[in-house]
């Protein structure tokens, strides 16, 4: 049924492609903005979630982990930390109502969020205040009530009411309809866990101590001057990024506030490392973050500890070198599996470091933009969700 919702919303669909010219496909009435919240079925009431607040925190945190998005084999659901979220949610500039949840007697039934991003489309003249859609999640129990469409419908008005008129989002589905289809790819630190929780497997002439050896990595990273990034790296770091960034069709420009918030090392949530050289340059600087998936039924392990690429810029050090130490990075903070989406440069190392490509692709989306051509390569993809 999605694509009867889908059809009534602005996402150009197949047959009109050719006649919309770029930008906007509907222009917003701000004064057109319904006031009021949309009807919810008997019951059912909106919340906006505080996730400063610890008991609100750990209902988003219960709700998702125990019903949000799982792997195509239903083996592995993402167990995203109140750390994390409260990093992923709590921005600079985020709206108090654009956590957005639903409960039903005291009880988290439904979420979706939204944070303020200011997104370069195609060129710098595109310059478009909007918001990233993230964490749609119905619990199990009362799927089908049809209360994705008014949690979408729901934000979309909180968002319209800020006379902010387009959205950015992935999903693993496809509904009307994608920018960019990209596909994801995993490297493998831990191959015995990996294969003990089934996340890899066996072919008939591979054993597990050979696939040890195979992905085996240094004990330290290669790079010189490669070291945790600190707050005094945070001018540099936005100069880096921003730069770097232009060289996509999508990209967010980054404040120093907004490097302090995205990339400062937080525990169990992101590591970003700076290449420092003489005179305190730094040249280049990766980073990953930290999203576990819980393993659905496992006799012998509860948790698939991943790390996710985020974002990596090699101005003076190879990229397959920084990545490489980005591996090693991971493996030594405790990390099973290293994962990538073949966006941005990440093409130019995902085959030399022996990632292996997931089963799954990874869909973008911009809600009321039609873009100069219908898709993007997903190389001119320079924005990573979380
Ligand atoms: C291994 O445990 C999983 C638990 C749930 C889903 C998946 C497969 C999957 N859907 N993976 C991705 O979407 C993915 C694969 C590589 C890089 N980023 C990704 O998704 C990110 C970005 C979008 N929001 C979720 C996290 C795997």
């Amino acid at each position: 049924k999605p694509h009867q919702f889908w059809q009534t919303q602005p996402m150009p669909n197949i047959n009109e492609m050719d006649k919309l010219k770029p930008g906007p496909i509907q222009l917003g009435v701000l004064a057109e903005v319904r006031k009021d919240p949309f009807n919810l079925i008997e019951k059912y009431e909106w919340f906006n979630v505080d996730l400063r607040n610890e008991e609100q925190a750990q209902q988003v945190y219960t709700l998702l982990k125990e019903n949000y998005v799982e792997d195509d084999d239903n083996m592995f659901r993402f167990d995203y930390s109140i750390e994390f979220l409260r990093w992923a949610l709590l921005p600079p500039g985020q709206y108090a109502d654009w956590l957005v949840g639903v409960r039903v007697n005291q009880k988290l039934v439904g979420f979706i969020s939204g944070i303020p991003v200011t997104l370069y489309i195609e060129n710098q003249q595109n310059k478009v205040k909007m918001t990233e859609i993230n964490f749609l999640c119905v619990h199990k129990k009362i799927r089908s009530n049809r209360l994705a469409p008014v949690l979408i419908k729901e934000i979309t008005r909180r968002v319209h009411i800020k006379n902010m008129w387009q959205a950015v989002y992935t999903a693993g589905i496809v509904v009307p309809t994608p920018i960019s289809q990209t596909r994801y790819y995993h490297r493998s630190l831990n191959a015995k866990k990996l294969i003990e929780v089934g996340f890899s497997s066996l072919s008939a002439r591979q054993t597990i101590s050979r696939q040890q050896k195979l992905y085996k990595l240094p004990e330290e990273p290669k790079t010189p001057g490669l070291r945790p990034m600190k707050k005094k790296d945070v001018a540099q770091v936005t100069k880096l990024l921003n730069e770097y960034l232009k060289n996509f069709k999508l990209y967010f420009k980054y404040t120093e506030e907004e490097v302090k918030h995205w990339f400062l090392p937080r525990k169990d949530v992101i590591s970003t490392y700076v290449v420092e050289k003489e005179q305190g340059i730094v040249t280049d600087f990766l980073s990953f973050y930290n999203l576990p998936s819980q393993v659905i039924n496992n006799p012998k392990h509860t948790h698939l500890k991943a790390a996710y690429s985020y974002y990596n810029v090699a101005t003076q050090t190879p990229i397959v070198q920084l990545m490489y130490d980005a591996l090693i990075l991971a493996k030594n903070e405790g990390f099973d599996v290293f994962n990538a989406l073949d966006i941005m440069d990440n093409e130019k190392f995902l085959k030399e470091l022996m990632f292996c490509s997931g089963d799954g692709q990874l869909n973008y989306y911009l809600y009321n933009w039609k873009l100069e051509k219908d898709m993007l390569k997903p190389e001119e993809i320079g924005i990573v969700l979380v």
